[in-house]
This record gives structure tokens, sequence and C-alpha cells, in this order.
């Protein structure tokens, strides 16, 4: 087996927010990404995705836990020492209007990680920048533009651009397409598809969207309150969902399509808050297969026979259990 390009264990992040509390955005968290490999990460608003991803990349500090990049423990490397690797770890975000500077000129934006991080010549840069621009499918007729003159999908693929103008081991994508016209999603995501080929680059997509992940993902982790509840092959886990808050995710999705026999779980109450977070699984509140032990027993990670790893107590009940239980 490659090495992962990324290994994250028991990672936490959590907010100060006066007096004694917490905001506990992040909780314990491990996560492995191989070259090549897109991991997915699913989860309502709120649920830790964001700063996950900026903690990986060291825009935001751990409270605990440890991160591997590149068989290099990053997790407490001082600031002088990340800039450096930023040249092999990117981020692409949601919104391109915001990530670019309205008054550079979109050469001079798409050449700027090369000018910080490779040393080259300005005419080697200049070739590297127009076959970057040729590589993301934006004619070079854009490149003395400005951003104002180009629309949301193309300045996303200057973000990309940008983001694989260094050949970095890793991406971070934080919603890369949903501030975008559904018309250009599509595109978007067959050219990270293609970049992943290409390049072999390690991508952490995060997405609210469960279709838009699937489309992307090798593989995919679901969170709930800063925590991985599930974490499995794409195929295995839109299949077979184990944990009673994936097939809630996913139920909620589905298209209402009467070949297909499903549990339809909806999901009640209110998501708890990050800050006094429910004792035991932190899902039992709203879970609709929930007993008594759930509200005071945290559930270890245990692996489904289609592969998955799921923190669920009512697993080991034999699977099926979850699926009996019929929720209006
Ligand atoms: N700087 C901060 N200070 C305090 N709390 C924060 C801070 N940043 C994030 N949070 C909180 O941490 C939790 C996780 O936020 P995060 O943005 O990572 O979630 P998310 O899953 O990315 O949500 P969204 O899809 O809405 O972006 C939320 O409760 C959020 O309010």
């Amino acid at each position: 087996m490659t090495n992962p390009v990324l290994k994250v264990r028991g990672l936490c992040k959590h907010f100060p927010v006066g007096g004694k509390q917490f905001v506990n955005a992040v909780n314990h968290v491990d996560l492995n990404i191989s070259p090549g490999e897109t991991l997915g990460m699913v989860g309502e608003s709120g649920s830790g995705k964001s700063t996950i991803g900026r903690v990986i990349l060291r825009l935001s500090e751990p409270t605990e836990g440890s991160i591997e990049f590149n068989g290099q423990d990053i997790t407490h490397l001082p600031k002088s020492k990340v800039r450096p690797l930023r040249r092999d770890m990117q981020m692409v975000f949601q919104d391109p209007w915001s990530a670019l500077n309205p008054r550079m000129r979109i050469r001079d934006l798409i050449a700027e990680p090369i000018k910080l991080h490779m040393p080259l010549s300005r005419s080697e840069r200049h070739d590297r920048t127009e076959d970057l621009a040729r590589r993301v499918n934006l004619s070079t007729s854009f490149l003395n533009r400005t951003p104002a003159n180009l629309s949301g999908g193309q300045l996303q693929r200057v973000c990309i651009a940008r983001a694989i103008a260094t050949d970095p081991k890793l991406i971070v994508l934080d919603e890369p397409t949903s501030s975008l016209d559904l018309s250009v999603r599509a595109g978007i995501l067959e050219l990270l598809a293609e970049i992943r080929e290409e390049t072999k680059a390690a991508m952490l997509f995060i997405s609210h969207d469960l279709g838009t992940v699937r489309m992307i993902s090798d593989r995919i982790a679901v969170l709930y309150l800063g925590e991985v509840v599930e974490q499995g092959q794409a195929e295995a886990l839109f299949e077979t969902p184990a944990h009673p808050y994936t097939q809630a995710l996913l139920s909620a999705h589905l298209p209402a399509d009467p070949r297909i026999k499903v549990t339809r779980h909806v999901l009640g109450g209110e998501v708890p808050s990050p800050i006094a977070l429910p004792p035991g699984c932190k899902f039992h509140t709203r879970c609709p297969v929930a007993i008594d032990r759930c509200s005071s027993v945290v559930p270890g990670t245990l692996t489904v026979p289609t592969g998955q790893e799921a923190r669920c107590l009512r697993i080991p009940d034999g699977g099926n259990i979850i699926q009996r239980k019929e929720i209006a």
C-alpha cells in the first residue's frame, strides 16, 4: 500500500468563546488520504468541515491530535517552516470572487504561486502560466483581463489553476462548486477529476451536497457535530449506509423512486450546540433507533461487513435493526 499523503489522528479543534466555554468544532477525527485519492467530506452546516480543512493546512491551529503530511509531522511545525510547505498543499475556496484580488490580471494571479514557490525564469513562468490556463480549459485570451470580466465558473478555473500551479501533493477543496450555477458545476467536477488523474494529487473535497460528493469521491467521511460517524468507499457508503445519520442524510437526498426500497429516516429535533455536546453518542438526541445506552456510552469505531467504519452502538445488534424501524 502507498503511504498516505495525509494522515490525521485524533484531531480536535475547540474555539474558546468566553468564560470556560468552547465551541467543540472538531472532535477526535481520524483521516487518511492517499496519492490520487479523493476523500469527500459531507455533513450539515456547522458540522466542522471547513474547520477540518483549515486545520489540516495549518491555517488554523489544532487543539489536539496530529497531522502528518507526506510522512512529516506538521502538527506543531512553526509558521516559518509551514510556509515552504504551501507549495505542496493548496486550497480552493467556495467563493472565487473573494479569493482573487480584483485588481490583478488573470495572468498575474495564476503566476503568483509560481513566483512565490518555484525558481523559474520570467519566460519559463510565462510559459507555465499559459500552460496552466490551457490545462484548466481557460482561453489564454482571458489572461490579460481582470476578474470582473470573467464568469464565476471561469474564475473558479483560475483558482484551480493557481492551486495546481506548483504541483501540490494535497488540494483541499471547500465547497468549490456551491457558489456556481448548476450548469457549470459538472464542468468543474470533470476538470478536477482530470487533474487528479494527471497529477495524482490527493484531494479533500468538502461539500454539504451528497450528489456532488458522490460524483467525485473515492471514499467519503460523514461528519456530525465535528465527529466522523461513518467513513468508507463511496459506493458502499451510498449503497449500504451503516450509520443512522448517514441513512437519514441519504434518504433525504434520494429521489422519490418507488423502485428503490429504502427506509426513510426523517431527522427530528435540532442539531445540539457544539458548546454543550450531548453525552454518549452525539447523535442520540435525533437518532430514530437510539436506545437508553446511547445517551451514556460513547460508541467506538467498528468495521461493518461492507467495509465502512462507523460509530454506532446499534450496529453490533445486527446492522439490519437500523433498517427495520420505519420513521414517517
Ligand atoms: N473562529 C471561530 N470561533 C468560534 N467558533 C467557530 C469559529 N469557526 C468556526 N466556528 C464554529 O465551529 C463549528 C464548525 O464550523 P465550520 O465552519 O467548520 O462548519 P462547516 O461544516 O464547514 O459549516 P458550513 O457548511 O456552514 O461552512 C460551528 O459551530 C461554527 O460556528
